[in-house]
């Protein structure tokens, strides 16, 4: 059976969801958990486009070993260079260069015609093969492309050493009958002297955007790109592990089979979600919290006498456990290490003592901890704390608040703020302790576990009015207040950072948590 290549687009295409931003210490703790799933290829991000982009490509490029790493660029010369050098140290380098095919596009956009496009791919695409073996061409806006200007675009880029070329349904235009004979005809009629494999990258506007890749797998796509959860612009993009999940159950038909290990399912995608402040819909197939859950008793019935008269996954197939040894405010380290253990989430030996301690504050405040408090918690440290401050405690009095913060060295601020309101009160203490002007420009809250004492994951963004960048920070905890402040806390310290380095190329930072 033949062995899909899933290439995770989460930390590029992914992080253009709006308001989502994910820091460097995220990205990395994101593309381990890829590689731990099994994910073949990450594209880890688009380095021209700032340092940070940049920063993150080439750390996650020292620390992946089986998974290789790609790197988006325009069909610009300088893009590329950045490109190669974000992902020189990755075990397995790739790069993805792209540009767009339509007539739309190249007459609005680019202003370039059809033979300028085709001579920019032969240049671009075998200047970035003279630096890495495999290159990936995509065609931008492949469906609403002339069929034989397509298939010229796509010669081009093979002639002149692409190894994958990649077709983007940008904007979720096509169906999947087209997409199918939109493979079929570029499968045909390439000629290569070497191997091409061929992937489709969906987006989910008319929400076809897994049915369209399955459409392209079966006909003959080798590699499928997408993202965790479907994140990604506007609508989102293909959900891998959707995809993942129907090649599996229905082997029978695609004849074709995912890399992945499919009880990590449920680890990544609470971990993306957790980190973009995307509530996974209750709804969402494969891992929805309802995805296993029968309500009616024509169903009870059933799935009492067979569970798969209404049942084609199983919860356990993607990592659903069951709680056969709940946690509490009771439960000592070892049931507390033992179930992060089992849950297959990644932690230090060192970091034990403090999630322990975590725990137990969480435990003496919420009744049942669930496996997704223990995920939340654990993600919650993560994005804890930037370098250079720790948030320690708040105290509300009303429409007061006392907040205190440790600063690298030890050094204890406390300050105190009031204000229309909690948060208001909490804003105005940090904002005594950073002497610098910032504005909020958002603040929202998203439950990431179940009931009135859910843990939930806050997205701020500030403005700094010294620099007009905007800098988005999270901060997650069972208590919406703390979480809050640790999230204001972060984007001061981005602030901070900024104005002690001077602006950076960038709209949105998050570098450094
Ligand atoms: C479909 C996709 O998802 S594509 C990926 C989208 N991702 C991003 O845009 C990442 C974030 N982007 C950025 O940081 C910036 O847009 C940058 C750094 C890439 C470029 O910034 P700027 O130089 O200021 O250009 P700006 O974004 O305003 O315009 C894009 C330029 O690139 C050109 N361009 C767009 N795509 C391509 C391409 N694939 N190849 C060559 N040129 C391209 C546009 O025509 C425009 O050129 P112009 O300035 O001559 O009109
Ligand atoms: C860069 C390409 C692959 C893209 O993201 C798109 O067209 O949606």
């Amino acid at each position: 059976m033949r062995e899909i290549e899933f290439f995770d687009t989460s930390l590029r295409d992914g992080e253009q969801t709006p308001g989502v931003s994910f820091s460097i210490k995220e990205k990395i703790a994101i593309a381990k958990q890829l590689e731990k799933w099994g994910i073949t290829v990450i594209e880890a991000g688009f380095p021209a486009a700032s340092p940070d982009s940049f920063e993150a490509v080439k750390q996650i490029s020292s620390v992946l070993t089986k998974t290789a790493v790609t790197a988006l660029a325009r069909c610009v010369i300088s893009d590329i260079d950045r490109a190669v050098e974000a992902v020189r140290d990755a075990k397995h380098p790739q790069i993805h260069v792209f540009i767009a095919t339509s007539p739309i596009h190249m007459k609005y956009k680019l202003k370039m015609s059809e033979a300028e496009v085709l001579e920019s791919i032969k240049k671009c695409v075998s200047y970035a093969h003279q630096f890495v073996e495999k290159v990936e061409f995509s065609p931008e806006d492949a469906t609403r492309t002339d069929r034989e200007f397509l298939l010229s675009a796509v010669q081009t880029a093979v002639d002149s050493g692409a190894t994958y070329i990649n077709i983007p349904d940008t904007v979720g235009y096509t169906t999947p009958a087209e997409f199918t004979d939109i493979f079929s005809y570029l499968i045909e009629n390439v000629t290569a002297d070497h191997e091409i494999i061929f992937s489709p990258h969906c987006h989910d506007d008319l929400g076809m955007a897994v049915a369209n890749s399955l459409s392209a797998i079966k006909a003959g796509a080798g590699r499928v790109e997408g993202t965790v959860n479907g994140i990604g612009e506007r609508a989102g993009n293909a959900a891998l592990e959707e995809i993942a999940v129907a090649l599996h159950i229905r082997k029978d038909y695609y004849q074709a089979k995912s890399p992945l290990q499919l009880n990590e399912t449920v680890n990544t995608a609470s971990l993306i979600s957790q980190f973009s402040g995307i509530a996974i819909p209750k709804n969402k197939a494969v891992v929805g919290a309802n995805a296993f859950a029968h309500e009616s008793g024509i169903h009870q019935d059933g799935v009492l006498k067979n569970p798969e008269t209404y049942e084609i996954i199983t919860p356990e197939l993607v990592g659903v456990h069951h709680n056969s040894l709940p946690l509490g405010k009771l439960s000592g380290r070892h049931a507390f290490v033992d179930k992060m253990t089992s849950l297959g989430i990644s932690f230090d030996e060192n970091e034990i003592p403090q999630l322990f301690a975590k725990f137990k504050t969480l435990a003496d405040k919420k009744k049942d901890i669930t496996d997704a408090d223990i995920r939340a918690l654990v993600a919650g440290d993560t994005v804890k704390n930037l370098d250079g401050f720790v948030f320690d405690t708040v105290k509300i009095d009303g429409h007061a608040a006392v907040v205190t913060l440790r600063n690298q060295d030890g050094e204890i601020f406390e300050s105190e703020g009031s204000g229309s309101g909690s948060i208001d009160a909490i804003f105005k203490a940090i904002d005594k302790v950073f002497n610098h002007e910032v504005q909020l420009v958002s603040y929202s809250v998203d439950a990431v576990t179940d009931g009135i004492d859910a843990q939930a994951t806050t997205v701020i963004s500030v403005e700094n009015l010294a620099t007009g960048t905007i800098f988005n920070a999270k901060g997650i905890d069972y208590d919406v207040l703390k979480g809050g402040a640790i999230a204001y806390m972060n984007a001061n310290v981005l602030v901070q950072k900024e104005n002690s380095q001077g602006k950076q190329n960038k709209i949105s930072a998050h570098d450094g948590i």
